[in-house]
């Protein structure tokens, strides 16, 4: 079984997963509010293709990467100004209809929660998603029951009150302190450069799979531990 060979025999002390473009291919949900948003604004559509290379830094970049990408101005745009906030709330009530209808789990991946599950391994979901939407994909996919901590990409925040989000490791070590694991003993499972860079930064092992949003490059050039086509691979 990979997972006893990367921790030389034994289980590890937890395993966390990141979840778009990891254990579920969201982008269908996500392109129809992308879409919907730049429908109102008579712009052309994005797509599937293009709106999957703006995932990866959560939800407010990635309205401002969609919204740049339509012409706007840098100054429109700004987290700040009412245009981008009146657009990011479209995207988002457009996005919280369609959030679940549309998105699959990759294949493999019950599989391996299963597998995970019955090695009693403890499970933590980091997404950089918002809470807003995170929950909700969870329930209706019917995940969230293996996963003892959920970190969102708005959950924690650091000292001067700024969101943490991967590719900073500040939430990684919260869950690793939560379970008092060592964190050579844990692997994070991702998609993205933002996934390997934050286990990376605290000498936890990363294992990537290659199928999801890495803002449309190859995540081998990001130097995973690991790569694996399946996420059942893990637990065979
Ligand atoms: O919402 C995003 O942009 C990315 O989410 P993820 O961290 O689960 O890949
Ligand atoms: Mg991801």
């Amino acid at each position: 079984m990979l997972l006893r060979q990367i921790f030389h025999g034994e289980l590890p002390q937890l395993v966390m997963f990141d979840l778009d473009g990891t254990l579920v291919d969201s982008v269908p949900d996500i392109a129809v509010a992308v879409d919907e948003m730049l429908t109102g604004l008579n712009k052309p559509l994005a797509g599937v293709e293009k709106t999957s290379y703006w995932i990866g830094n959560g939800v407010p970049v990635l309205v401002q990467r969609a919204l740049r990408d339509a012409s706007y101005e840098e100054h429109d745009i700004d987290f700040d100004s009412e245009f981008y906030r009146d657009q990011l709330e479209v995207f988002s009530k457009a996005y919280d209809a369609s959030c679940g209808k549309y998105c699959e789990l990759y294949d493999g991946v019950v599989d391996c929660l299963e597998g995970l599950k019955a090695l009693n391994v403890p499970l933590a979901i980091i997404t950089n998603k918002s809470e807003r939407f995170t929950h909700d994909l969870l329930q209706s996919l019917n995940l969230e029951h293996y996963f003892g901590m959920v970190i969102c990409g708005d959950t924690l925040k650091d000292d001067l009150g700024h969101v943490i989000r991967k590719p900073d490791p500040a939430a990684l070590l919260h869950v690793v302190d939560h379970y008092q694991a060592q964190p050579a003993q844990v692997l994070m499972v991702g998609d993205s450069r933002h996934d390997i860079h934050a286990a990376k930064a605290v000498g936890i092992l990363s294992l990537a799979v290659p199928y999801g949003y890495n803002h449309g490059e190859p995540i081998e050039q990001f130097d995973p531990d690991y790569l694996v086509p399946s996420l059942a691979e893990l637990v065979q």
